[in-house]
């Protein structure tokens, strides 16, 4: 490294010294800390994806700076890959090693040490990017300028600032760069909108809906969702989307709102009520890259929701898709079908209610399980020509491979020539047009939205005849605090602990108790607490198998407060 490079680090870093006493680390989705915390390993993080950048042939990766569904307090902030994924799982490492780093002078060994094991190109050698987007956070600026200081302390690296976007969105536009394809907001808001409009178009006509039906009222977590939703219903026709908590009133960030506390407490959002009753409703989260739906019932009383949650918009996904390649299948006239199978896979959390999972293979799917967070899950849809892929609280999308797109187009263009307008050259339209629709990059709640508002629309379904798919199964998640959450290490894609001894026997025990039971622990990577997930045949038995597995968590990892 030339002494210009050493000496620019060192003065740089000299400005951002890390907290005392906290020990931050990569978890299941990036760093999270209170925001007054986290300048410097903001700034820590503005190298990393210097550095990343430089390492890759293709040369521009993305800064996020959110907390997500967290408090308003809170911050965060997590790099995009050049694919537009999540951070390759082996720089974590060296995420972590560097936003702990004492001193300049070890921050600059650790570099020093790093470019050269990994054979880093510096000093301009290469050029690159980093495409940096915050959520609407008040600590998001001075969060924002903390990175841009990290990128520039890395000779020839530029630093563009997408201001406030939505996760996703700033996922799209680092994949969307990289494939010098066109990477604005407006370009990202004319995709969605012209794939949505082709979904509409190949709707058998069969009576219109009336517009209510066309209707769905949006919770946007006081948050970055809604502000860039009510820009994109203006470029779409056939659907009316009403938003609500859209940041710009009274409403507090995630508070009493948004699809993690919808989707965990399962009760009305802020703004929502009696009127509402019948709707269609769904919610977002604060950064908007998770969607779930609800409807309010009118027999239980307002409060309680009937929730439609991640799992169930994957069972439509997958549904739609399969109906698709079937008709894709479909042999025309002599000669003309096609005998390639197209591989479709669907990829879940333990998190996923049971009833979904049997559901799924019911349908005949393969069904594959992952630990939680979706790094894992999105590696592993990737394997699929086509992978469907969603956590339980609605973090989800679909993913095409490259091959099979390639295939796609192919019997598209082959099919139009021999029988245009064919039921099986339409399926072939439907499923290149879900390809551009849906977030390739990450899970998106606008284009997930727009892509079940078509497949409603398609099927002529309610809200109601969706959600009775299938009966999900009464569940209980509960958190408990524990002195080291680090003490539990789990197995099977987190359904087994291995550490400490004992207690899975004691959970197998509790849970053999209860029919149709099924519990499991894990240590939470974005919340210091172990998470306790109970399901039961009724609401109640759910409850008290969850609260004997928190008893258990506490008596072999002691915390004194449960
Ligand atoms: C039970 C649950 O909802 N866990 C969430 C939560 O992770 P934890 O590691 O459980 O804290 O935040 C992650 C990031 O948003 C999300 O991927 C995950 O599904
Ligand atoms: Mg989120």
């Amino acid at each position: 490294m030339k002494e210009e490079q050493r000496s620019l680090l060192l003065s740089s870093s000299s400005c951002f010294s890390p907290p005392q006493g906290v020990r931050l680390s990569y978890g299941t989705s990036g760093f999270r800390a209170d925001a007054a915390l986290l300048q410097s390993t903001v700034y820590r993080v503005g190298i990393l994806a210097a550095l990343r950048a430089l390492n890759m042939e293709s040369s521009v990766t993305g800064i996020m700076i959110t907390a997500s569904h967290n408090k308003v307090t809170d911050n965060g902030v997590k790099i995009a890959d050049p694919s537009g994924g999540m951070l390759s799982q082996d720089w974590e490492p060296f995420a972590d090693a560097l936003a702990n780093a004492p001193t300049p002078q070890h921050l600059l060994q650790l570099i020093t040490e790093f470019v050269k094991k990994e054979r880093i190109p510096l000093e301009g050698a290469r050029p690159a990017t980093i495409l940096l987007g915050r959520d609407t956070r008040p600590s998001g600026e001075s969060l924002l300028e903390a990175a841009k200081q990290g990128i520039n302390s890395i000779l020839g690296v530029a630093a563009i600032d997408m201001g406030i976007v939505t996760t996703p969105e700033l996922h799209w536009m680092v994949r969307a760069r990289n494939k010098g394809l066109k990477a604005h907001e407006l370009d990202y808001f004319e995709q969605l909108a012209s794939s949505f409009r082709c979904l509409i178009d190949l709707i058998p006509s069969e009576g219109r809906m009336s517009e209510r039906d066309l209707t769905v009222v949006v919770d946007g977590a006081n948050g970055v969702g809604g502000e860039k939703l009510e820009v994109l219903k203006t470029t779409l026709d056939n659907l009316f989307i009403e938003v609500r908590n859209s940041g710009k009133d009274e409403g507090v960030l995630n508070e009493g709102v948004g699809a993690d506390f919808v989707q965990k407490e399962k009760v009305v959002p802020h703004g929502f009520g009696s009127q509402d009753i019948g709707l269609r409703c769904a919610s977002l989260d604060g950064d908007a890259d998770r969607l779930v739906y609800f409807c309010v019932p009118s027999s239980q009383g307002c409060s309680n929701i009937e929730l439609v949650d991640g799992d169930k918009i994957l069972s439509l996904f997958a549904i739609f898709i399969k109906e698709q390649l079937h008709t894709l299948s479909k042999e025309i006239g002599e000669n003309t079908g096609s005998n390639y199978q197209p591989r479709l896979g669907v990829v879940q959390t333990a998190y996923a209610n049971g009833a979904s999972t049997d559901f799924l293979k019911k349908l005949e799917l393969e069904v594959i399980f992952t630990p939680t967070g979706v790094k894992y899950l999105h590696e592993k849809a990737a394997e699929f020509d086509i992978g469907i892929y969603f956590e339980a609280n609605g973090h989800g999308t679909i993913l095409f491979s490259e091959s099979f797109l390639r295939w796609l187009e192919a019997r598209h263009k082959e099919l139009s020539s021999v029988s245009k307008g064919s039921e099986q050259e339409t399926a072939a339209l439907r499923l290149l047009a879900v390809s551009k629709l849906i977030n390739q990059a990450v899970g998106d709640a606008l284009s997930g939205l727009l892509l079940v508002e078509a497949i409603l629309q398609h099927m002529g379904w309610s809200i109601h005849r969706w959600s009775e798919l299938y009966l999900d199964l009464p569940s209980r998640q509960l958190k408990v605090n524990v002195v080291d959450r680090t003490a539990v290490v789990t197995a099977n894609a987190e359904t087994i602990v291995v550490r400490p001894p004992g207690i899975q026997e004691a959970i197998n025990t509790e849970t053999a108790k209860y029919p149709q039971g099924r519990s499991f622990i894990r240590p939470s990577g974005t919340e210091d607490v172990i998470r306790v997930y109970a399901e039961a045949s009724t609401q109640e038995a759910a409850d008290s198998l969850a609260n004997s597995v928190a008893i258990l968590v506490d008596k072999f990892l002691g915390s004194g407060s449960f």
